[in-house]
């Protein structure tokens, strides 16, 4: 049994009067990968955004219930957000590089908490580079544009840049979403090494891939959790009818 890195128990979330969370109870475990799946608009997402707070941008979303990141208190007023967020990293759905060069797009967010070294900075960046497997494709072109590379580089350069500021946690908004299947492949090798080192959280549309790369599957229904547990149970022998149902294609 993995520590527990994160911890929710009854999260409600409001978007105005709309009720896009309901009673969200779920432990996330240290270094496990752990697939938020669930039909469009049943809340994985937005779940997702509550672990780093990217919700609070939304004025009218309301959260209310016990979110921890070990022993930080996710919602506590007093809890620094800008910490928080460097501590659980994010990947977005399309890849989304700054119009700078590789090298600047990896050393980004160092430079913006203050690392002004550059034998440090260049240190980071091979190393992110390195660990986002991209290393071999771009160390000859760090300082050509990022938007010169293949949407599948791209978002691999977008994890280096999640990893240059060695986050815990790293959520994944359906990553490969946007990826050609070669790419997309080469994200679900790469989120099984990093899985070494980071806890995962992924939201995917694609049921296969859930299956293939997390060790936990939450399935989730119009803004319930309807079941939390081991991938292979979730995928092999649900508990819920319903769950059964999404997986073998009967909606959704
Ligand atoms: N900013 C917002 N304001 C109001 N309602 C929102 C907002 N964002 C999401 N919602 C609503 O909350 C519900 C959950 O949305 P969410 O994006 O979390 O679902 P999802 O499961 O991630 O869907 P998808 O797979 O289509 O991305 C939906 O009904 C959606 O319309």
């Amino acid at each position: 049994m993995a520590k527990t890195k994160i911890l929710a128990e009854n999260v409600n979330l409001y978007y105005g009067d709309f009720q896009a969370l309901k009673n969200i109870a779920i432990t996330i475990g240290e270094r496990d990968v752990t697939a938020l799946i669930g039909p469009s608009g049943c809340g994985k997402s937005t779940f997702l955004r509550c672990l780093n707070r990217m919700n609070d941008i939304i004025p009218s979303c309301r959260v209310e219930g016990k979110l921890m990141f070990e022993e930080t208190d996710i919602y506590h007023p007093d809890t620094d957000v800008v910490a928080l967020r460097k501590r659980v990293g994010m990947v977005f759905q399309a890849p989304n590089p700054f119009p700078k060069t590789v090298y600047e797009n990896v050393a980004y967010a160092p430079k913006l908490h203050g690392l002004k070294d550059k034998r440090k900075l260049d240190e980071i960046v091979e190393t992110s580079l390195r660990q986002s497997a991209l290393w071999d494709e771009v160390k000859d072109r760090l300082h050509k544009p990022a938007l010169g590379l293949s949407g599948g580089q791209q978002q691999r350069l977008c994890i280096a840049r999640a990893l240059a500021i060695q986050p815990e946690v790293l959520l994944m908004d359906e990553p490969t979403s946007a990826l050609d299947p070669i790419s997309t492949l080469k994200i679900e090798e790469l989120i099984r090494e990093l899985k070494q080192h980071y806890t995962i959280v992924i939201v995917t549309h694609n049921m296969q891939q859930a299956a293939r790369v997390s060790d936990k599957t939450a399935f989730f229904l119009v803004g319930d959790l309807v079941e939390f547990d081991d991938t292979e149970v979730i995928f092999t022998n649900p508990k819920d009818q319903r769950t059964e149902d999404y997986i073998t294609g009967r909606f959704g």
